[in-house]
């Protein structure tokens, strides 16, 4: 699905070849600041490598248009924007941003319950926590319906059982759909539970 060769960005990464499957559940671990946030920012375009090539399916991602793909490839990061106005509104602008279609408070509710998130619509989402700022904006991703989900530590603020139930219902979403996941973990016990493909970063090297 991804495929990378004599990548180069900055002095941050530096890959001679890593590919990444479709379908599947990947994770990234590595120390704190080896990189692991740079690399998913290379797949969905945020930033370009100085050297080597990205594929995706085949094609260069250069040869792609970044809009069009950054809707199929859709990157939650590791602080996600929480906009002023209700959850309903939290939810529904990854949509509009992604010029689909509006879906029901029914379809709402049920995203909510796949996050876990016991919340009204209407309720003002500048008063949730962090870790239900986490997993709205997690349900924002999820109804956005990508090929390829790029989580940036979708957890780090929940506690274990939270954790484990929601990221296990996410892999199940992913896995009925055929959908990709590829996510960052401070984690070793997630990806080694979940992951079906690690990927360790180390200095910026894969180990
Ligand atoms: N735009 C940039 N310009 C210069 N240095 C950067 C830039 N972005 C990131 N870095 C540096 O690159 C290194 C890798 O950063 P990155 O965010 O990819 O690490 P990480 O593995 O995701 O870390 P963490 O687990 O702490 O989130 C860090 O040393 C960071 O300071």
């Amino acid at each position: 699905m991804f495929q990378l060769n004599n990548l180069k960005y900055k002095s941050i990464l530096n890959i001679d070849y890593l590919t990444i499957p479709q379908g599947k559940v990947t994770c990234i671990i590595g120390e704190s600041g080896s990189g692991k946030t740079t690399l998913l920012r290379l797949l969905n375009k945020m930033i370009s490598p100085d050297g080597g090539t990205i594929h995706h399916n085949g094609t260069p991602l250069q040869e792609m248009d970044s809009v069009e793909l950054r809707r199929r490839v859709v990157m939650l990061p590791q602080a996600p924007a929480i906009f002023p106005g209700t959850v309903k509104d939290n939810l529904l602008i990854g949509l509009k941003f992604s010029e689909k279609p509006l879906v029901s408070d029914d379809q709402l509710n049920q995203t909510l319950q796949m996050v876990s998130l016991k919340k009204e619509l209407d309720q003002k989402a500048d008063k949730l926590s962090g870790g239900e700022k986490q997993r709205l904006a997690l349900g924002r991703v999820i109804l956005m319906e990508p090929d390829i989900f790029l989580l940036d530590e979708p957890s780090s603020a929940l506690d274990e059982s939270t954790e484990d139930l929601i990221i296990k219902k996410l892999v199940d979403y992913c896995t009925e759909k055929s959908k990709s996941l590829i996510m960052v973990t401070h984690s070793k016990r997630i990806a080694t539970t979940f992951g079906e493909h690690i990927i360790e970063i180390k200095n910026g090297e894969i180990v």
